[in-house]
C-alpha cells in the first residue's frame, strides 16, 4: 500500500513537471516568433495561459536594452564644417539610417522658444557644449520615436562627459565612429560658405568651436580609436570621393546600398 502510494506520488509529480515544462517550451516558442516580428501577440487561445510565465523571468527588456541589444549606432564626429550634415544625408539615402544630429535636435528645441531653448541658443553663440544631460533626453526621445534601428549620431559626443552620460542615459555604445578629418583652414571656408543663417556661423564663433573640438573632442576619438571603432576619413576631398570611404567602411560592417539587397 505503501508504495503504491509513493508509486501515485511520483506519478503526479512527474505529471506536473511535464506540464510545466510543456508549458515553458510553448512560451518561448512564442515568445521567438514574436522577437521575429512574425507574431504581435498570442496567436492562438490555448496559449493564453503561458502569458504569466514572464513574472519567472528576470527583468530585462527596457528602453535602454533595446538600443544595446539590437540596434546599429554610428557615431559621425568631426571638427565644424568638415561635411558631418553632408555625408550623413547621402548615408541615409544609400544605407536607410536615421540620422539624427545632436545640433539640429538642439536648434529645434530653441525654435520652440522654451526656456531650455533660450539656454541652449546662449551655449550655441558662444560655441560652447550645452550640458550632456539636456542633449542625450533629445536624442533619447528622437531614438524611441523613429522605431528605426540604424542610428547616424552626428555630432556626438563632444566631449568625455557626454560619453559617459550616453553609456549611462541610453546604455548605448557605438558600433562604429566615423571620424570626418579636415584641416582647419577648409573648415573655416566651408562654414563661412555654408550662409544659412546659423548664428554660430561667424569667425569668432568658429575659432571657438575650433578650440572646443581639439580641446574636448578629439580626446573622445582617441578613446574609440584605442577600442578600435574609429574609421578616419579624410574629408578634404570633394563630396563624392568622401563619401566612397564611407561604403567602404560600411560595408566593414556588412552592410550594402539599398536596392542591392536587403540590409
Ligand atoms: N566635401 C566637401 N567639399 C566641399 N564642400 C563641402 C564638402 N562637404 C560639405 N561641404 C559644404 O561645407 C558646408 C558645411 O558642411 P556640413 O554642414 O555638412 O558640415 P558639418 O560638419 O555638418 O557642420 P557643423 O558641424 O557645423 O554642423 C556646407 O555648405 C556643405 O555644402
Ligand atoms: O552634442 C552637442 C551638439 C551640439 N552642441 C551645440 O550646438 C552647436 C552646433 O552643433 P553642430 O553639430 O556643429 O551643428 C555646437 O557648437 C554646440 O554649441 C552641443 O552643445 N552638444
Amino acid at each position: 500500500m505503501a508504495s503504491n502510494g509513493a508509486c501515485d506520488t511520483m506519478r503526479v509529480f512527474l505529471l506536473a513537471v511535464g506540464c510545466w515544462l510543456n508549458l515553458l517550451i510553448k512560451y518561448y516558442a512564442m515568445e521567438s516568433r514574436a522577437n521575429h516580428n512574425q507574431v504581435s501577440h498570442c496567436p492562438n487561445k490555448c496559449l493564453s495561459c503561458v502569458q504569466w510565465l514572464p513574472l519567472f523571468k528576470k527583468k530585462k527588456q527596457n528602453s535602454i536594452e533595446k538600443f544595446q541589444n539590437h540596434d546599429i549606432i554610428v557615431y559621425v564626429l568631426g571638427g565644424p564644417g568638415c561635411g558631418k550634415g553632408t555625408q550623413c544625408s547621402k548615408i541615409v539615402e544609400d544605407f536607410g539610417f536615421i540620422h539624427l544630429s545632436a545640433g539640429e535636435l538642439l536648434e529645434t528645441e530653441v525654435k520652440t522658444g522654451s526656456e531650455t531653448g533660450k539656454m541652449i541658443q546662449e551655449f550655441k553663440k558662444e560655441g560652447k557644449l550645452v550640458p550632456s544631460e539636456v542633449v542625450v533626453k533629445l536624442l533619447k526621445q528622437a531614438m524611441q520615436r523613429s522605431g528605426n534601428r540604424k542610428f547616424l549620431i552626428d555630432g556626438f559626443p563632444r566631449n568625455e562627459e557626454n560619453r559617459l552620460t550616453a553609456e549611462k542615459m541610453l546604455g548605448i555604445q557605438p558600433t562604429i565612429v566615423l571620424v570626418f578629418d579636415c584641416s582647419e583652414e577648409e573648415m573655416i571656408r566651408r562654414v563661412m560658405q555654408r550662409n544659412q543663417g546659423r548664428v554660430d556661423d561667424n569667425m569668432d564663433t568658429i575659432r571657438k568651436r575650433l578650440k572646443v573640438y581639439k580641446e574636448s573632442t578629439l580626446p573622445v576619438i582617441d578613446y574609440y580609436a584605442k577600442k578600435g571603432k574609429a574609421r578616419k576619413i579624410n574629408a578634404e576631398r570633394p563630396v563624392e570621393e568622401v563619401f566612397r570611404s564611407v561604403e567602404a567602411v560600411f560595408s566593414e560592417l556588412g552592410l550594402v546600398k539599398r536596392g542591392k539587397t536587403i540590409v
